[in-house]
């Protein structure tokens, strides 16, 4: 069974697309099959693994929707790229912003995304998703798409407000689209260790919010290795295997892969106990 992550947030620069590539390829590292989406106009997570150049982009996101709302064929491999660390990307770019536009008068809007993941997912053990800073028509497909949403939460700004109407558009998609949608959880991204604030922070989400959000465990340091790698087109690992960012972004990879389990668990213990 195929697990689509949403990386989600409207705040920008909390560390969606860098989350995206460290946990996609930490997951090749444990073995699995992993498909990128980028989801976002900006093709930051294109950019970010070395995909600058427009010929690079053979076919975009912004194609491959298209011709699911227009239900053209094509075949399940057309658009995928091959990364040198094992993962697979659809890349995205400005085209994305006129399919956003587009959607709006299109019959099933919101799960345009999900039609075309369905069609692709089988080949891997995890989509991820990497989404636009807002909470528009292109967030709202990824979260339609996805069984869970992660949440980077940059550890010294406090995202009280924002947080809440995120977890509105969460619970509204439930009800209305998509009823298995699960909130796996807060990751502290950028935790500076000098200062308190990752702490504070994750206290405040825990005192406001309880048991409906969990925060990982594993947070992401500061780390100037971290905000390189971008700029090189490879992960962490390739870029300062032996860093703490790279050894953060391994145990958090470790920890989504605990939590998945414990819920398939949990939910075939419910089926065995008739509830
Ligand atoms: N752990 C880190 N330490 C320091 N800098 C980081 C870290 N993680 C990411 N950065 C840098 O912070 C900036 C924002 O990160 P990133 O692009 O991943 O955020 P984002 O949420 O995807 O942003 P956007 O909302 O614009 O899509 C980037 O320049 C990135 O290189
Ligand atoms: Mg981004």
């Amino acid at each position: 069974m195929t697990k689509v992550f949403a990386l989600a947030n409207q705040k920008g620069g909390v560390g969606k697309t860098t989350t995206a590539v460290n946990l996609g390829i930490g997951l090749v590292k444990e073995g699995k099959k992993v498909l990128l989406v980028d989801a976002d106009a900006q093709g930051n997570l294109t950019d970010s693994l070395g995909y600058r150049e427009p010929d690079s982009i053979p076919v975009s996101l912004a194609t491959l929707l298209v011709k699911t709302m227009m239900e053209e064929s094509y075949d399940s491999q057309e658009g995928i790229l091959q990364h040198q660390e094992g993962v697979a990307l659809i890349p995205g770019n400005i085209e994305l912003s006129a399919v956003e536009v587009s959607l709006v008068n299109t019959m099933s809007r919101e799960t345009i995304l999900r039609s075309y993941i369905d069609q692709v997912k089988s080949d891997y053990d995890y989509v991820l998703i990497d989404c636009m800073p807002s909470l528009g028509m292109l967030t709202i497909n990824a979260l339609a798409a996805a069984d869970s949403v992660i949440i980077p939460v940059q550890a010294h700004y406090l995202p009280a407000k924002g947080m809440a109407q995120l977890l509105q558009t969460i619970a509204r998609v439930r009800r209305q689209i998509n009823p298995k949608l699960a909130l796996d959880g807060v990751l502290l991204t950028m935790v500076d260790s000098r200062t308190n604030f990752a702490k504070d922070i994750a206290h405040v989400l825990r005192h406001e919010y309880g048991d409906k959000l969990r925060v990982f465990q594993d947070e992401i340091p500061l780390s100037i290795r971290a905000a390189e790698t971008s700029a090189k087109g490879k992960s962490i690992y390739a870029h300062d295997p032996n860093g703490q960012a790279a050894k953060a972004y391994m145990a958090f990879t470790k920890e989504v892969q605990r939590i998945g389990s414990e819920r398939r668990q949990t939910r075939q213990h419910q089926a065995e106990h008739g509830r």
